[in-house]
């Protein structure tokens, strides 16, 4: 008789090669903006056509309500698996979910919770008051900054509304914003040589923007545009953002949604992030905005609403190429444009500075906060 053993998900977990460390090389390909800048327009319209990432700063988010929410998470997280489903039920896609990331087989060192926003309203009734009320408040900041990013977009695009694209996601009935935890515990399994264990498999976020913040600890890595993957070092008093699929539609292809994944921990600490994901309406077309096509450009994608796209996007794998069944093959990109300007927005050397004291604080919060945390040891006790 043969014994048939249920494979274990962890040992399904994917391993993925690491790039090289180079603190140098990963400072210079990750722009920065000030969004206070004057030149931010200009600053933020080349960092998505270049990369389709940018860390911003000078944002104007308090930097207690991010410290609220990363409290307010990590206690939830700590608390047994059971009570966590109970307060948030499994992920359907929204819900406290763990390893596995959607319901096509994707998996991944970490535990989330996935929530729906409408008017500002985390949707799950029975979450803890005081984590409700850290991310309604920590929402309603980051949809702001989101907000300024859409605004700065239009105007790099030389739109004349420069609302348009705001419009379509902030303060809009029925507009499409969630918001994801991710907690990543500091990884047990083995990882050979320079192989990390995939925390979050590589992806394109589909909606229009997302904004990302974590705490002190690495992993996140982006696709640049040669191929190469970038490590992003952690930074909580920025907000990195991401060019979503549907603003790659939306610009014709100018900007291109950023390829991205996480390696999970490998030291002490966990790794807490928190994205707000900037969605339409279902209803609304997404399509190259006319004011952006040059005479006799055409589409790229065959027209489709939020809808439509997101549904079929819940039914891929996260690494798949899920623009390609929009794709109007026969159809020619854009010419080649200039960015807009060349100009960051932000003084290189005073970002180089901010990034190398942020990284000196992580480096004595870390010390910190070691003894204290000592990791949840989360995972090891999921039901498989
Ligand atoms: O957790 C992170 O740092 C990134 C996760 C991510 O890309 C996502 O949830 O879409
Ligand atoms: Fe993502």
């Amino acid at each position: 008789m043969v014994a048939i053993t249920a494979p274990n998900p962890m040992e399904q977990i994917p391993l993925m090669r690491c790039p090289k460390a180079n603190a140098g090389q990963q400072g210079s390909a990750i722009p920065c903006v000030d969004l206070s800048a004057p030149g931010a327009a200009a600053a933020v319209a080349a960092a998505c056509r270049s990369v389709g990432f940018f860390r911003a700063i000078n944002h104007g988010v308090p930097a207690c309500v991010t410290d609220a929410l990363e409290a307010r998470a990590m206690a939830f997280f700590a608390l047994p698996t059971q009570v966590k489903l109970d307060m948030s039920g499994a992920a359907r896609p929204l819900g406290y979910g763990s390893k596995n990331i959607g319901s096509n087989g994707d998996v991944g060192w970490l535990e989330y919770l996935l929530l729906s926003l409408s008017s500002n309203t985390v949707k799950i009734a029975s979450l803890p008051p005081p984590l409700r009320t850290a991310l309604e408040d920590y929402t309603a900041a980051v949809r702001e900054v989101g907000g300024r990013v859409l605004e700065l977009i239009a105007e790099g695009l030389g739109l004349d509304d420069r609302g348009l694209l705001r419009a379509m996601v902030v303060g809009r009935e029925g507009s499409d914003e969630l918001v994801r935890v991710n907690h990543y515990p500091p990884c047990t399994l083995p990882a050979p040589g320079d192989c990390g264990v995939t925390g979050f498999g590589e992806h394109t976020d589909p909606q229009i923007i997302s904004l990302l913040r974590s705490n002190c600890t690495a992993g996140l890595q982006i696709k640049l545009r040669d191929g190469r993957w970038a490590p992003v070092p952690p930074d909580p008093e920025s907000f990195f953002v991401n060019v979503g699929d549907s603003l790659q539609v939306l610009t014709n292809g100018r900007f291109r949604s950023v390829k991205h994944r996480v390696v999970a921990p490998e030291g002490a600490q966990s790794r807490l992030s928190v994205i707000y994901f900037g969605g339409p309406a279902p209803a609304q077309r997404i399509a190259p905005l006319p004011q952006v096509m040059r005479d006799g450009e055409q589409s790229l994608y065959r027209e489709f609403t939020w809808g439509e796209y997101k549904s079929a996007a819940y039914k891929t794998r996260l690494a798949d190429h899920r623009l390609g069944p929009f794709e109007l093959r026969g159809n020619r990109p854009p010419p080649s444009e200039q960015p807009a300007a060349t100009a960051s927005g932000a003084d290189p050397q005073r970002c180089l500075h901010q990034q190398q004291q942020h990284l000196y604080q992580c480096h004595h919060l870390h010390a910190a906060a070691a003894a204290a945390a000592g990791g949840s040891g989360v995972l090891a006790e999921q039901p498989s």
